[in-house]
């Protein structure tokens, strides 16, 4: 089976700073008092993940998903130990960073496609089922600074999940939108999965999680504190008791 992402003693760790000016600074440092602290929000964290694989990440608030979802996909490199990927990653990380206020619709889907790595050609032919999915009708030539956050959310979704993709990446967090799209979101997720496309989803909420993967990773500060079936990932982290377990519509749940 082909490995698509090899993580191996993979630790991130950052700086938390007590003081807000400088003056605070050097009158703690003058008193001998500390001004910072180092805290290791991925610590000594390996996995792998094989072609086909669809795994769901799961943890507290502040456990470290987003920080690990980062070294995976590339915008973060790992202090030690090392994170490799092979193919090409897409997905729901940050959508819409690209965009570009001052550019309309049109613009920005063909900047945000190239910023994915899609040609010039490639994006032609996926632009109408790109604008398909947005639904942005007659807005597609407004400039984007005029959109709501919902509308340049649907854009940056439509072009991530129309990327030919080996690996796909995504945070429910960053799942935004009104109800039908996000029902549409998940029909589309579920596409992708069934297609075969390696994917590595955060998420708190047990129904998506059950729906979409085979299999869970849980972040328990910073460290990986389980890894392997569904069922019992979701019921590592309780999330089977009480209100937890009502079967929610998972894509952009409340977190
Ligand atoms: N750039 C940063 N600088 C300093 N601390 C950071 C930074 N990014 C994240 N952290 C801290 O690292 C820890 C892990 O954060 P991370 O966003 O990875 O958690 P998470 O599991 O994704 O949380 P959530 O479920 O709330 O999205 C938190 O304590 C957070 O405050």
């Amino acid at each position: 089976m082909t490995t698509m992402i090899q993580v191996e003693n993979a630790t991130k760790s950052f700086t938390l700073s007590y003081q807000r000016s400088l003056k605070q600074t050097v009158l703690a440092k003058a008193r001998g008092r500390k001004t910072h602290d180092t805290f290791n929000a991925v610590d000594d964290v390996s996995f792998t993940v094989s072609a086909g694989e669809s795994v769901g990440l799961m943890g507290l608030n502040g456990s470290g998903k987003s920080t690990l979802l980062k070294l995976i996909s590339g915008v973060m490199r790992p202090d030690s130990g090392s994170v490799m990927t092979r193919g090409r990653i897409a997905g729901l990380i940050a959508t819409g960073t690209g965009f570009d206020n001052n550019l309309s619709g049109r613009e920005n889907l063909y900047l945000n496609a190239a910023i994915l790595g899609m040609s010039r050609a490639e994006t032609d032919r996926k632009f109408d089922e790109i604008v398909d999915f947005a639904d942005l009708g007659k807005f597609l030539d407004t400039d984007v600074a005029y959109y709501s956050s919902g509308m340049k959310a649907r854009l940056g979704f439509s072009v991530a999940v129309n990327v030919d993709a080996d690996i796909f990446i995504a945070d429910e967090a960053l799942a935004v939108g009104d109800r039908p799209f996000k029902r549409k979101c998940k029909k589309r997720m579920d596409e992708i999965v069934k297609s075969g496309v390696t994917m590595f989803y955060v998420s708190h909420a047990p129904g998506a999680v059950r729906n979409l993967c085979d299999r869970v990773l849980v972040m328990e500060s910073g460290r990986l504190a389980f890894d392997g079936d569904v069922e019992e990932g979701i019921h590592f982290l309780h999330y089977d008791e009480g209100d937890d377990s009502g079967e929610d519509d998972g894509l952009g749940a409340d977190v």
